[in-house]
């Protein structure tokens, strides 16, 4: 869990410590303006005690832990049945919710009472604890064409022990009818870019970048698994989760997305953990399941079928100069009928560009980055 020291009042020590008679040796530290403090006022006292080591600056322990634990948190992700979506608790005025973490959308946006109470049976519903932002709203529609609305409320929202003060908390009153039959989601929290978010008539930070400033780096991790718990990781990278090296492309944030491009993929692609499958051009789906005998493209089921027996090959691609391979087992996504099963590499074509989504991102260990001067995604086999 983070802690949070005052920042003013480790500030104001170490001015009051400046202020001691210059002796051979000592060191003083210029106090700095109110106007100018950091937003991590116990980072920024590391940072300067740091900077200050070679003059026999020691860091007090208190400075050290507070820079140390107000930076980084770690959140359980849940997959649902079949690992259609990855399920994260989000602590809002109190209150917890199960959220989706989509990394393809920008909307932090709840469940709520203002909706009929048929509409949200079964779901944990916000009952508007902020402050509501007058004559604000919001609309959003999802790629699989659901979708939701509502009016929006301020709050205090904290995932994995980082803690957002001010959080922008959109409170539906509807939402589309997939979203009230999947009573384990009480909403989703979007790590997508802010140019995104559809609040009316002012655009609002979607969590991450609300903290991002306060983490130890300006980073969140996802590490999704097959048919079990995995996690997100903010403000630090846990070796322990993947192999071998992480491998760093550049992106596209035009759009909004985390978009980027992979070898042998024609077109651009996004990191989506919103999105269920992985979603490829036709000829990249073609020249896979042309390896799988029992496969085929049932227009009926809108996609590629196969016998749910059949042992699938592993699929590998190219990002950067890192390869990632997902292996067979993880492709066969869910039966829809008797023994025949669902692939879990689809067609793009149609969409516009291409999404990595979670049977893919289950594969990796996946670092959206924001540390360097423009954002990057960083990919290693998980
Ligand atoms: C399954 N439909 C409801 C639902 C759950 C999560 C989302 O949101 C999505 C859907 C598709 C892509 N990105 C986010 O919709």
């Amino acid at each position: 869990m983070a802690h949070y020291l005052s920042a003013a009042a480790l500030v104001a020590s170490a001015a009051l410590t400046a202020a001691a008679p210059a002796a051979k040796g000592d060191f003083s530290i210029d106090q700095v303006s109110k106007g100018s403090f950091y937003k991590s006022g116990p980072l920024a006292m590391a940072k300067t005690y740091s900077k200050y080591a070679k003059h026999g600056a020691v860091m007090p322990e208190n400075v050290s832990i507070a820079a140390t634990a107000a930076s980084t948190g770690s959140v359980s992700a849940s997959p649902e049945s079949y690992d259609e979506s990855y399920l994260i608790p989000v602590s809002i005025g109190g209150t917890t919710f199960h959220l989706d973490l989509d990394t393809g959308s920008s909307d932090l946006w709840v469940f709520s009472t203002q909706q009929p109470a048929s509409q949200r049976s079964g779901h944990t519903a916000y009952k508007q604890t902020g402050t509501k932002k007058s004559g604000y709203t919001w609309n959003i529609s999802y790629g699989d064409g659901s979708g939701a609305k509502g009016d929006v409320y301020v709050d205090k929202v904290v995932v994995g022990g980082v803690t957002a003060t001010s959080q922008a908390v959109e409170a539906a009153t509807s939402v589309s009818s997939s979203f009230t039959s999947d009573t384990d989601n009480d909403g989703l929290i979007g790590a997508a870019f802010s140019s995104i978010n559809t609040v009316s008539p002012q655009q609002q930070l979607t969590f991450f970048d609300n903290v991002k400033n306060s983490l130890s780096q300006k980073l969140f991790a996802a590490r999704l698994r097959y048919h079990t718990a995995g996690t997100y990781d903010y403000g630090y990278i846990d070796s322990s989760k993947y192999s071998g090296s992480i491998h760093y492309v550049p992106v596209n944030t035009a759009n909004g997305f985390w978009e980027f491009t992979a070898s042998g993929v024609s077109g651009s692609s996004i990191a989506d953990t919103g999105t269920t499958l992985l979603y490829i051009p036709d000829s990249n789906v073609d020249a896979y399941y042309a390896n799988v005998d029992s496969a085929s493209y049932d227009s009926s089921q809108g996609g590629y079928t196969f016998d749910c027996d059949e042992s699938l090959p592993d699929w590998t691609v190219t990002i950067g100069s890192g390869s990632i391979t997902v292996p067979g087992e993880y492709i066969n996504f869910a039966p829809v009928s008797g023994n025949t099963c669902f692939g879990g590499i689809q067609s793009s074509d149609g969409i516009g560009f291409n999404i990595f989504g979670d049977i893919f991102l289950k594969a990796t260990y996946t670092v959206f980055d924001q540390t360097q001067s423009s954002p990057r995604l960083g990919f290693a086999q998980g």
